[in-house]
């Protein structure tokens, strides 16, 4: 059997599965978890990729590896290739000055939608530059090549400089319509035009992990581009036009495939490239999955004692209304926001209508998400970490007004890390057709009162 290895290098934690390159069935998995915060020394996601690869068994047998991660974090090389300083993440709202700055600067945000297919937040890699050169001129200064975190994990494996069009497109210098770099605009961000990773195709060869690395390998283990980690998503959960996935990890996102490149000068639509040569409009929060867990910790249960809880109270938690923005938010917006609770009584004091409104307030949030997307899919599917709360999918076809559907629990970037990887080996101009899992429907009668109680207070802080 020729096995493949997939991996998902995400903000909390480090996922390895290892497939049947034919079938696409898991053959051993492992994981690691990552440091907490919104700046990270790279050395960390390493050494979680190699516990985690351990934990999978190692390579033996893999033919084929490929890296899907967290986008748009900002990690700085030397001339050396050491990190200039530790990696600024997706979730890290320090550069939403210099977003802001930026945006201005090129005349609005439409001119940014046409360059680049986004508008600039303090998420994409552009904004962080900004502020690199802005704050730490000295640091800005040693800076001889940029990169993302997917990029960078692949160079260390096989060192080779190298990224794909699915990660590109969240930097805000690289264009999916032309496919090419704007380097004018990193040099107007940046001030100067530090190197950047060849831009791949989908299935071109990354090089191969080398012993040098410290990856126990003993045959060739060819190096697949990677990608983003929704990219991989898609590429995983094998998403298809008319599906919209919406991904409740620590990011909540709702994206869909698309034949061609889109530019939403309103800046709520990123319109970014896909891990197949394709396109990814998507629709990110900073808040979703932990939105679950603060309110568990703040009750003091476990997800299942929560989500009994949540299912305990009335559609609509009496009236209770958690606005989720813990993080501050990047859809809207508002990265200086924080979260709300509206309409607490006496009545709505307890556990069970605080869980409620938990999760009835995160589920109103994506549903925007989902909303800014403009489209009517056939189907909408639930995946990530928060997929796996019963809660969520029980209340979410309430709120979104439509059946939802949940594939089995799984690492579906990792997976589509593994079908990419599995592509390399078998060339084409398809990934190869993996047999995905059904997914399981969920019914509920539509409670639009719920989101026009959160449209009231949403805007009110
Ligand atoms: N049963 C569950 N109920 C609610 N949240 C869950 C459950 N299982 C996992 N999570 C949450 O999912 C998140 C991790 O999801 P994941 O998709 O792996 O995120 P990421 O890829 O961003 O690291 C964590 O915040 C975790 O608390
Ligand atoms: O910034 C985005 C998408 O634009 C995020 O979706 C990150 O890619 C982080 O993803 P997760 O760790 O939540 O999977």
């Amino acid at each position: 059997m020729t096995l493949v290895a997939g991996v998902d290098s995400s903000t909390q934690s480090c996922k390895v599965v290892i497939r049947d390159a034919r079938t696409g069935a898991l053959v051993r998995q492992g994981r690691a978890a990552h440091p907490e915060g919104t700046e990270v020394d790279p050395e960390a996601w390493w050494t979680a990729l190699r516990e985690a690869l351990d934990r999978a068994g190692g390579l033996e047998g893999v033919e084929s590896l490929s890296v899907g991660a967290q986008q748009h974090g900002m990690v700085c090389l030397d001339s050396s290739g050491a990190v200039v300083r530790k990696a600024l993440l997706w979730n890290d709202t320090r550069s939403a000055g210099a977003a802001a700055d930026l945006v201005e600067e090129l005349g609005g945000p439409r001119r940014w939608a046409e360059a680049v297919g986004s508008v600039p937040v303090a998420s994409f890699t552009v904004t962080k530059l900004r502020w690199l050169a802005e704050h730490e001129p000295g640091s800005a200064r040693r800076t001889a090549r940029v990169c993302l975190p997917h990029d960078w994990l692949t160079w260390r494996l096989g060192g080779e400089f190298v990224t794909d069009r699915g990660d590109a497109s969240g930097t805000g210098y690289w264009s999916p319509a032309t496919g090419s770099y704007r380097t004018d605009l990193l040099r107007v961000a940046f001030g100067a035009e530090p190197g950047l990773p060849t831009v791949l195709g989908p299935r071109d060869p990354a090089g191969e992990v080398r012993a040098a690395a410290g990856v126990p390998v003993t045959g060739t283990v060819r190096l697949a581009p990677g990608t983003g980690d929704n990219m991989a998503a898609a590429l995983g959960v094998g998403a298809e036009p008319g599906d919209v996935v919406v991904s409740i990890g620590t990011s909540g996102t709702a994206f869909a495939v698309a034949g061609g490149p889109s530019a939403d000068p309103g800046g709520l639509v990123a319109g970014f490239a896909d891990a197949t040569g394709r396109f990814l409009p998507l629709v990110c929060t900073l808040n979703a999955a932990r939105v679950l867990q603060a309110a568990a910790q703040v009750l003091g249960v476990g997800t299942d004692e929560f989500d009994r809880l949540a299912l305990t109270a009335p559609a609509g938690a009496g009236g209770l209304v958690h606005v989720p923005y813990l993080e501050g938010e990047r859809t809207p917006n508002l990265p200086g926001a924080t979260g709300s609770l509206h309409g607490l009584t006496l009545a709505t004091s307890t556990p069970a209508h605080l869980a409620r409104a938990a999760v009835e307030g995160l589920l109103c949030h994506l549903a925007d998400a989902f909303d800014a997307l403009g489209l009517d899919p056939a189907r909408v599917l639930l995946i990530g970490g928060g997929a796996r709360s019963e809660a969520v999918r029980r209340i979410a076809p309430a709120v979104f007004g439509r059946p939802v559907f949940v594939p089995e629990p799984g690492e579906y970037v990792a997976d589509g890390a593994a079908r990419q990887a599995a592509w390399l080996l078998a060339g084409g101009d398809e990934p190869p057709a993996w047999e995905t899992g059904a997914a399981r429907r969920y019914e509920a009668d539509p409670v639009p009162e719920i989101r026009a109680r959160y449209a009231e207070v949403r805007g009110l802080g």
